[in-house]
């Protein structure tokens, strides 16, 4: 069971991790959402609430949703899961990752605009940082078309995932379309730093590849 003492832990800290990308740009407006899972069997996720600043969020600021994205019912704040929740599950129930990060990066909009078939990454340092090789490996962002409905976005999620395997890594993040990224990991910090590399990855990539 999950008490409301773990999902206010987990808005103390979704607060925090929001406020980070939103002075970094990522999150302007209400742009963005977060979350971290908080149990496996049944899946149960802390989802950042829908229409929010995300500059400004507190501990309160989240809900308890299902392996669909759907509210707990018992909630009787008033607050409504973020419209994402849904490939936030998703994304959770295919990875097994404990936390995941959308965040409207401009670098990633634009590598999604200039890579529709998804952005190749090659013999760069900032690679190890999502758990490649800095040399001679390729490494593919996935790239999707944005949807507004989240099991559709699912799918195409699932049909481009590629689980690790013979001891390469996952590629722990998704570019959604004219939209934005998404980026996941084992944990929250974990989360974070691949969302950080990868912004950094494609600005790199989009300043010295776009074509012009
Ligand atoms: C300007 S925010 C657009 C939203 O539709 C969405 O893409 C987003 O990232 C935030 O949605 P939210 O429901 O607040 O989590
Ligand atoms: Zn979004």
């Amino acid at each position: 069971m999950t008490s409301d003492e773990q999902l206010r832990e987990a808005g103390t800290l979704l607060a925090a991790e929001a406020e980070r990308f939103a002075a970094m740009g990522w999150m302007r407006g209400t742009s963005g959402n977060l979350s971290l899972t908080l149990s496996r069997d049944p899946l149960r996720l802390a989802v950042t609430a829908s229409g929010l600043d995300k500059g400004e969020l507190g501990p309160d600021d989240v809900v308890l949703v299902d392996g669909r994205g759907e509210l707990l019912p018992g909630d009787l704040r008033g607050l409504v899961p973020s419209a994402e929740a849904g490939l936030h599950a998703r994304i959770a129930a295919v990875t097994g990752a404990g936390a995941a990060v959308h965040v409207h990066a401009m670098a990633a909009v634009e590598a999604g605009f200039h890579w529709p078939d998804g952005v190749v990454l090659q013999d760069l340092e900032m690679l190890k940082g999502i758990g490649h090789s800095a040399h001679g490996e390729r490494v593919v962002i996935p790239v999707v078309q944005n949807s507004q409905d989240m099991a559709e976005l699912g799918d195409r999620f699932e049909e481009l995932y590629v689980r690790p395997a013979d001891g390469i890594a996952e590629v722990p993040g998704l570019i959604v379309a004219s939209h934005g990224i998404y980026a996941w990991g084992a944990t929250q910090e974990d989360a974070r730093r691949h969302t950080e590399i990868l912004e950094w990855l494609l600005r790199f990539t989009v300043r010295t590849r776009a074509p012009r």
